[in-house]
């Protein structure tokens, strides 16, 4: 599965990343973002922004947010009740998913690993997004950012996930397109590759430690 390393461990089971990794979701983080300050009477953010802040979970992106446009911290109850409302309404609409993700993910599957998709974003956005993207039919398994008591770049997540998918963290893949998830992989004791074209808080990738780095998901193999 991972020919591409010079030594491959061996794997029975992955756990793939959302947002940057399967489903470029920056236009729906914009859109939803901009309906609520507006709703707020607040000046919208830019996508730039955007893809520096996502990654820490949408608590972490609204609280930055209201900060960076200078909103109330007061204001933060009323903004998270607004901000999943629309969040759900546009949910995918503003999305794609990235090329060569659903042949990477077929190869997985057809390699017979076990398969859990793990994201900071909460479960309840990450399910209907999965199915309106038709990737929900590759997973065993799927945990949103309010699934543990923390979130990665914490190991929990992935060691609980682990646990779920039965398989032991040395022989369980992590797929992500951040630095959260390589350090969440590390700690956990999971080997991690890491997808080149995603968000990593706005920084170069490759720099990051992780087993390899891939253009496209279809180049596991
Ligand atoms: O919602 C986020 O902050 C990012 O989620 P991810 O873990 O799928 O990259
Ligand atoms: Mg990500």
């Amino acid at each position: 599965m991972l020919t591409f390393l010079s030594a491959p461990p061996r794997i029975d089971a992955a756990i793939v990343d959302l947002d940057g990794t399967m489903v470029d979701t920056q236009g729906d983080f914009v859109a939803a973002l901009g309906l609520t300050l507006t709703e707020l009477g607040l000046p919208v953010v830019d996508r730039a922004f955007v893809a520096h802040t996502v990654g820490k979970g949408s608590e972490h992106l609204l609280r930055t947010t209201l900060a960076h446009v200078g909103g109330d911290a007061g204001l933060y109850d009323a903004a998270w009740e607004a901000y999943q409302r629309h969040y759900l309404a546009i949910n995918g609409r503003h999305s794609e998913v990235y090329p060569g993700v659903v042949e990477g993910l077929q190869r997985l599957r057809s390699a017979g690993l076990r398969l859990a998709c793990l994201t900071n974003k909460p479960t309840a956005f990450a399910l209907p997004l999965l199915a309106a993207k038709g990737l929900d039919g590759f997973f065993d398994l799927v945990f949103g950012g309010d699934a543990f008591a923390r979130k990665k770049p914490d190991p929990l997540p992935l060691l609980e996930t682990c646990k779920a998918l039965g398989s032991v963290p040395g022989r369980t893949l992590m797929v992500g397109d951040s630095s959260n998830d390589a350090q969440a992989a590390r700690a956990a004791g999971c080997p991690v590759v890491l997808v080149s074209y995603g968000y990593n808080h706005g920084q170069p990738i490759r720099a990051v430690d992780a087993d390899g780095h891939l253009d496209r998901l279809d180049q596991l193999s």
